[in-house]
């Protein structure tokens, strides 16, 4: 367990201070997968940063398996430390070394002997799918490959806590999936806590089953995956959302009109909230309120037991049983708006 109790901190610039941290709490259980997601300058980087002491708080405390790792003399905190791995963005390999002796530098750092280290690099290459590539030098290696050695690496000294600071930003989207998923598997195959930090809602709905929403130094959400898209309303999970309206088809754009007119049917966007099933709320249109209607489009996705997403809907009936179905959207708090007539 780890528990984060009342953490500010401040930067001093130029005699200017700046907050990036205001009193924040958070509880991680052991074998969480934990996002933590918010905007650019946020306040992120520097949570993850206090986590391992990297950035000493102003005041609270960092407690890590029971001890308040503010309150450790050096070495102590040295030995806790080894325990919590990090991965970054760019990576941070030395170039001078190859893939294997990046692996090995914290066990050398360790003083660990050489059949150890030959044979846990070994190891944590084969978990990564590196075996093949122990001699490289990382500017041979692809951005996915160093990533992949700089987790390997971080699992050098079995740590029970792995940080990830924004472990997947440079990378391409298929190459996202593959390193998310080795998270995955090395959060379930060694117990390892995984909290990693991102401004991505993809990475987040990937493989988090926690998250919190950090905005301008200050938690602003925190609960399951489920829960936070559950009670989507505030804004600052509304903006890591896909908010953008759905691209209406070009042979219903053709006809669309402003205006309702004879012949014509509201296309109303809906953002399904896991208030209702999908399926629930298109027999409901049409059983309980007689309503005939078309799914133009729909991207839904079932996150636990819950659906999100939107639905493009043509709603067929007369306009007064139109509206009855907009305002059973409205009493279930499914957003809605209608994008035209057509
Ligand atoms: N060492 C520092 N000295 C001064 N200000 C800092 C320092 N580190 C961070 N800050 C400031 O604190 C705020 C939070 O920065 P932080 O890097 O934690 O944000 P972030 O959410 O990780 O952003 P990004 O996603 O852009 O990396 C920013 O305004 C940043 O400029």
């Amino acid at each position: 367990m780890i528990s984060i109790q009342n953490i500010s901190k401040t930067f001093t610039l130029k005699s200017k201070t700046f907050k990036a941290l205001d009193q924040v709490n958070m509880e991680i259980a052991e074998g969480d997968i934990v996002g933590i997601i918010g905007s650019s300058g946020a306040g992120k980087s520097t949570l993850i940063r206090c986590i391992n002491l990297l950035e000493k708080p102003d005041n609270g405390a960092i407690v890590v398996r029971g001890r308040d790792l503010t309150k450790l003399n050096a070495s102590e905190l040295a030995a806790e430390r080894k325990k919590i791995g990090m991965i970054f963005q760019h990576f941070n390999l030395l170039s001078s070394r190859t893939v294997f002796e990046n692996v090995a530098l914290p066990l050398e750092l360790d003083k660990a002997n050489k059949t150890h280290i030959q044979a846990k690099v070994t190891e944590l290459l084969k978990i990564v799918g590196l075996e093949h590539k122990a001699d490289e030098y990382p500017k041979n290696l692809s951005g996915g490959q160093k990533q992949r050695v700089a987790i390997a690496r971080a699992l050098a000294n079995d740590p029970h806590l792995l940080l990830c600071d924004e472990a997947t930003s440079a990378l391409d989207p298929i190459t996202t999936q593959s390193i998310l998923q080795l998270l995955r598997d090395i959060n379930q195959r060694l117990r390892i806590t995984v909290l990693l930090i991102t401004h991505e809602m993809e990475v987040v709905k990937a493989i988090c089953n926690h998250v919190a929403v950090i905005d301008h130094g200050q938690l602003v959400a925190k609960g399951t995956l489920e829960n936070i898209l559950f009670n989507n309303s505030h804004p600052i999970i509304r903006q890591f959302l896909n908010t953008k309206n759905m691209t209406i088809p070009s042979d219903f754009n053709k006809t669309l009109q402003s205006q309702q007119n004879d012949g014509l049917f509201p296309l109303v966007e809906i953002e399904l909230n896991g208030r209702v099933a999908f399926e629930d709320l298109v027999d409901t249109i049409y059983h309980h309120y007689k309503v005939p209607y078309k799914i133009i489009r729909a991207e839904i996705e079932y996150i636990g037991k819950k659906n999100f997403g939107k639905a493009l809907l043509q709603l067929q009936g007369n306009a007064d049983h139109n509206a009855d179905v907009i305002n059973y959207f409205n009493q279930h708090k499914i957003y809605n708006s209608v994008r035209g007539y057509a």
